[in-house]
């Protein structure tokens, strides 16, 4: 009997299977002190597709994901984006690039409106500074501003956040507020976005809606996913490859039908009580 649940047939990724990675992460190890939170994780992602990374308690996933995003430095091993290796570069640098990502916690600015919050997102896309915006607010420095305001808009329609525009984040339901860090997140218009745990502490309703639009976001807009998450439901269901990790290793990797089939895969959940009834509950597509 198999704890995980039933795939429906596999999705075709929009981008040419032979297209060059997007990322390519190659044989990275990362320890803290005398732990191993990673060994030797190799994997690449093709453009547009949505790769999620699964696995048990502590098996590693948030420190991938950290070691992509720049917050951690690998011990060994390296990992290029676009083709540039950007093993030593920091967050904001391969923000640049084109990386976005969420957090594990919500990380908002909890005083500030919900539109202000995805303003601070395209920060860093802004042109002009403050000397620049003087001299120039008839010309350039207005302009930005307005194609920002346009491009968060375009955001705020497509995560049916219009309503809540105006509100203070922090007096926002949670779901509500995970939908505002997306929208934060994707305001830096990356080509690679890396999500952890979207789902997390959501009902069954705002699981429905994020799902959607994390499917959209790639579809319609063909952005690449990276994806850590727990609901295996979702993850069957949006995935076109899932990586599985167990204490720190890669344990497979593949199709959402083959990864529900992997006798390692069954054995590392089989052995974890927690992710066990996670997985149990998991009650099919989302
Ligand atoms: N900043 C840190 N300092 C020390 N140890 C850490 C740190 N971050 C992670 N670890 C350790 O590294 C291992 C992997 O942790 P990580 O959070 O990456 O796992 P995970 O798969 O994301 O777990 P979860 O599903 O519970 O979020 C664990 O043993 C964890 O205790």
């Amino acid at each position: 009997m198999s704890a995980l649940p039933q795939v429906s047939a596999a999705r075709p990724v929009a981008s040419a299977v032979a297209a060059a990675p997007l990322l390519a992460v190659d044989a990275i190890s990362l320890t803290f002190g005398g732990i191993k939170a990673l060994t030797e994780v190799s994997f690449e992602v093709r453009p547009q597709e949505v790769f999620s990374i699964i696995g048990p308690n502590g098996a590693g996933k948030t420190s991938l994901l950290n070691c992509v995003s720049g917050r951690y430095r690998p011990s060994r091993g390296r990992i290029a984006f676009k083709g540039t290796d950007v093993t030593a570069l920091r967050p904001n640098e391969r923000c640049h690039l084109g990386i976005g990502r969420t957090f594990q916690n919500l990380a908002l600015f909890n005083h500030m409106t919900v539109l202000d919050n995805i303003m601070v997102g395209r920060h860093h896309l802004l042109k002009n500074n403050f000397f620049t915006g003087a001299l120039y607010w008839i010309g350039g420095a207005q302009r930005e501003e307005l194609e920002h305001r346009r491009a968060v808009e375009e955001i705020i329609d497509f995560l049916e956040i219009t309503h809540i525009r105006k509100a203070i984040a922090g007096t926002l339901s949670y779901g509500l507020r995970k939908r505002v860090e997306l929208a934060r997140a994707i305001a830096l218009k990356p080509d690679l976005i890396l999500l952890d745990e979207p789902m997390a502490g959501m009902n069954l309703e705002e699981k429905e809606d994020m799902a959607r639009y994390i499917l959209d976001l790639n579809e319609e807009w063909g952005m690449t996913v990276i994806m850590i998450e727990h609901d295996m439901g979702v993850v069957m269901d949006v995935s076109h490859r899932i990586m599985v990790l167990d204490f720190g290793r890669k344990i497979a990797e593949g199709a959402p039908e083959a990864i529900i089939e992997n006798p390692h895969v069954k054995t590392a959940y089989l052995g974890a009580d927690v992710e066990m009834s996670v997985v149990a509950d998991a009650g099919g597509p989302a």
